[in-house]
């Protein structure tokens, strides 16, 4: 998705380049009683969050299920900065969320890659974009060994496999050293045993990157493999209906009784039956 990177450059070129982000791990995150509407055909307002309250520690895992179109992505834009929300208050370390940020970058579910530019050259777009490219060029080839495709930096997308392009999304984001990583849906097109394995790449990499995580999934065992707490929303106006904390350890083994009642829990939350 190339709109944060493109109002990052108009950002740049207003002010010059922002100051390149550090690794100073991860962002406390703070929603405080969050509502949005949007403005509909016909004059009317639909609502899509009613009062999120909602808070990150800084280097936290969170993972938010809830029913289709009940406002889950755009909880992930209003963290991004990508819009203002209508009331309510997000700060990052205390600071508004007023704008697209690098130190906030978003995966999305489409890894939307140039199909004219090699892999390194996709990776190395928020970096050009904000005019830092030349002098940190070496994150580039430092972004792809950590995903795995430093083999591939010659490459053009369409030789890459679905998991292996999604893998150069996250090292584009993962170049810019994010302190938070906002996930929508970022394996939802891969088939199901490219995304268990690219489950446990993304858990390694957010381990030892120490970014915050903000993930949406429809995935119910991926939200309890991956984070350590779970956010159940309601449907459409989304409410918190409930938080799951995923109190086992990492690496999770799949079959875990505890997962299984947490599973049990988050359907029971989502209005399903977790009988099967
Ligand atoms: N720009 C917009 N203008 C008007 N309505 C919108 C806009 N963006 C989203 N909506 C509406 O807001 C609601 C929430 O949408 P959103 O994409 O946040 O849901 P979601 O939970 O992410 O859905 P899904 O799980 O299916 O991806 C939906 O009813 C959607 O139609």
């Amino acid at each position: 998705m190339v709109i944060p990177l493109l109002r990052e450059y108009d950002d740049a070129t207003e002010e010059g380049p922002p100051p390149a982000p550090t690794a100073t791990g991860g962002a406390r995150i703070d929603i405080e009683n969050v509502s949005h509407w949007f403005d509909v055909p016909g004059g009317n307002k639909l609502q899509a969050l009613d009062g999120i309250d909602l808070h990150m520690a800084p280097g936290e895992f969170v993972a938010l299920l809830g029913p289709s179109g009940c406002g889950k992505s755009t909880l992930l834009r209003l963290v991004a900065g990508l819009e203002p929300a209508t009331t309510g208050r997000l700060a990052q370390d205390g600071r508004p969320i007023a704008r697209p940020d690098p130190s906030r970058i978003v995966v999305f579910q489409d890894p939307t890659l140039y199909p004219w530019r090699r892999v390194r050259a996709n990776v190395a777009l928020g970096l050009q974009a904000r005019g830092v490219l030349r002098a940190q060029a070496g994150r580039v080839d430092d972004a792809l060994a950590r995903v795995g495709l430093a083999d591939f930096a010659d490459a053009f997308p369409h030789q890459l496999s679905g998991g292996m392009a999604q893998r150069v999304a996250l090292a584009r984001a993962l170049v810019n050293d994010p302190r938070l990583l906002i996930l929508d849906e970022p394996l939802g097109k891969l088939d199901s045993l490219t995304r268990l394995q690219m489950q446990s790449e993304l858990l390694g990499l957010w381990q030892r990157s120490g970014f915050s995580a903000l993930l949406v999934t429809h995935d119910v065992e991926e939200a309890l493999f991956l984070a350590q707490r779970v956010v159940v929303l309601s449907d459409r106006p989304a409410r918190i209906v409930a938080e799951l904390p995923v109190d086992l350890p990492y690496p999770r083994h799949r079959g875990h009784p505890r997962l299984a009642e947490l599973r049990h829990a988050a359907l029971r939350h989502l209005g399903l039956d977790a009988s099967w």
